[in-house]
């Protein structure tokens, strides 16, 4: 039985003739640091096609896993500036001492300073020796689920970096929905960039936007004027949807002289960040960018939460509580709260958890029907006439194949889903009167509540380790990264393998499992 490896992203990275770089050069200026290539031809982001390489495993031969693991480590190899153009590193800037750090005659810096990463520190990606494919959430390579070691790049700050503080401008932006932490997280960047040494920075208004719009000027950023932004939910740069033209964005990073970029978004932004990652490449630029994972619904593979997530479960939990309030206070009361997940059910699901009095949670991932003796209503009628009232919380995102469907879609091109809340909320209604028993149906759609807040304490420690942990991947060089938390370990991933699809909930996970067991909900099929 053959297996196929995912896609190889990092392969179709073409290398090309090598570019003078800023580093070495005494003074700042761009046209001797830089050589700029020729502008590629204008380009839609949507039509643009990577190239695919996936070769198949062969289980019956004894060198598969070797063959594996080999695949496994290019496509997890890190896309540094020194693939495409000729850049010397120094030693860094950054330290954790009030004096920098030694250097020993020849620059490099003394053995006995221990904190930094080195560019070999690896973390597992996956921790589960699981059994057998039925395991459950089991994540298994070939029939047997062999153990095969899958190793990932430490985050962190390196000796060496590859940029001249002093010369750098860096960019900020901010694309996508709202999120809480986004201020937190440019907040330590700008930090972090100073501590380096860098002066110049500046944040990009409303997202991919900003880029080109003519009056969105660069905001100068500073510690000062970052100070107490994370005290407030909500994007201090504003965010947008839409409207990113990869190459108007590297034709704009190179009239702004931008030498670092840090992008702050979901799925689609890292989509954009990695085409203007390559762009510059081909451009041969000495342009550092690098992503910020930012999503509420906890979408992006690989990474054990992204930062906002937890504050948006904690702040469904009001609504949660106030639907139950009422539901359980009403004759035959039923709650209903929708939450946000368009394609993914992790808030919802964490949010049932987290309440306890969920009684029904409906998540995109596990289709159900609502008539019928297995539907939801029926169970509905069931927990009214043993509990007296229930509880149920939907994600956005669930049951759309049982609504009409526009095909519209929003700037960026996601789907305009149909309101499952309002639907269930009048088919309950209709329901329950059509079999003549009283019901008391209260919706509570809390929507924007529950990510135009400010980042939780737990969500506000993953924007600082992620924010700092950005500024020391662009100084390391590295670009078309994104950085993350695997199994507890802060870590950089090249972006294709984080964007190759959207992470969902695992109907056959353990979580899941979990819901159901605090839900008591049966299978609505
Ligand atoms: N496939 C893509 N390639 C390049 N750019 C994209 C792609 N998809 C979206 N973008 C751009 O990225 C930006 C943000 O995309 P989008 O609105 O989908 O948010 P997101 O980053 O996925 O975050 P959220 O979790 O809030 O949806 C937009 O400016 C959009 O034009
Ligand atoms: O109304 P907006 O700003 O497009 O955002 C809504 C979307 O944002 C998300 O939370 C993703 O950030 C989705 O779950 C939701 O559909
Ligand atoms: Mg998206």
């Amino acid at each position: 039985m053959a297996l196929k490896s995912p896609v190889d992203f990092a392969g179709s990275i073409t290398s090309g003739q090598k570019h003078l770089g800023c580093f070495g050069t005494p003074s700042c200026n761009r046209s001797r640091c830089v050589r700029y290539g020729k502008k590629s031809r204008k380009h839609q982001l949507a039509t643009r096609a990577i190239s695919v390489d996936r070769p198949q495993l062969d289980f019956s031969n004894p060198d598969w896993k070797k063959q594996f693991q080999e695949d496994f480590n290019r496509r997890f190899s890190l896309p540094h500036l020194k693939d495409v153009i000729d850049v010397e590193p120094r030693p860094t800037t950054f330290s954790l001492k009030s004096r920098a750090p030694l250097e020993n005659v020849n620059g490099s810096i003394q053995e006995s300073w221990n904190g930094y990463v080195n560019d070999d520190d690896r973390a597992l990606l996956k921790v589960i020796k699981f059994a057998s494919p039925t395991s459950a959430g089991a994540d298994c390579i070939d029939p047997d689920c062999s153990w095969v070691e899958q190793w990932v790049h430490r985050a962190g700050p390196r000796k060496q970096i590859y940029f001249e503080p002093q010369c750098v401008k860096a960019g900020i932006v901010t694309c996508g929905g709202l999120c809480p932490g986004l201020n937190d997280v440019i907040r330590q960047i700008v930090l972090t960039l100073e501590k380096y040494g860098v002066k110049n920075i500046v944040g990009i208004q409303h997202g991919f936007r900003g880029f080109f719009e003519d009056h969105l000027a660069e905001v100068p950023l500073n510690r000062h004027v970052v100070q107490n932004i994370n005290l407030a939910g909500g994007s201090f740069l504003g965010v947008s949807r839409g409207g990113a033209n990869i190459s108007d964005i590297v034709d704009s990073i190179q009239a702004r002289r931008l030498d670092m970029l840090f992008v702050l978004g979901g799925n689609g932004t890292h989509a954009g960040a990695n085409l203007i990652h390559e762009e510059c490449r081909k451009r041969k630029l000495k342009v550092s960018i690098v992503g910020v994972p930012k999503t509420i619904d906890n979408d992006i593979l690989l990474m054990d939460k992204t930062f906002g997530f937890d504050t948006a479960v904690e702040a469904a939990q009001r609504a949660i509580n106030s639907a139950y309030i009422e539901a359980h206070s009403a004759f035959h009361g039923i709650g209903l709260v929708k939450l946000m997940g368009r394609s993914s059910g992790f808030i919802t699901m964490h949010a049932s958890l987290s309440s306890g009095q969920v009684d029904i949670c409906l998540i995109p991932e596990v289709p159900f029907t609502l008539d019928g003796p297995n539907g939801v209503l029926r169970h509905l009628e069931h927990l009214i006439e043993t509990k007296g009232f229930a509880l149920i919380c939907v994600a956005e995102g669930a049951g759309q194949e049982l609504l009409q469907q526009s095909n519209a879609t929003d700037a960026s091109g996601n789907m305009i889903l149909s309101d499952i809340g309002v639907h269930l909320q009048q088919k309950i209604k209709s329901h329950f009167k059509e079999i003549g028993i009283h019901s008391d149906v209260k919706y509570i759609d809390p929507t924007y509540m529950v990510r135009a807040v400010r980042a939780n304490a737990s969500d506000a420690i993953l924007c600082t380790v992620l924010g700092q942990n950005a500024v020391h991947g662009a100084f390391a060089g590295f670009s078309g990264i994104t950085t993350g938390v695997c199994n507890t370990h802060n870590v950089y991933l090249p972006i294709p393998e984080v964007i190759k699809s959207t992470r969902f909930v695992d109907p056959n996970s353990r979580m899941w499992h979990r819901c159901l067991t605090s839900t008591g909900q049966p299978d609505f099929h």
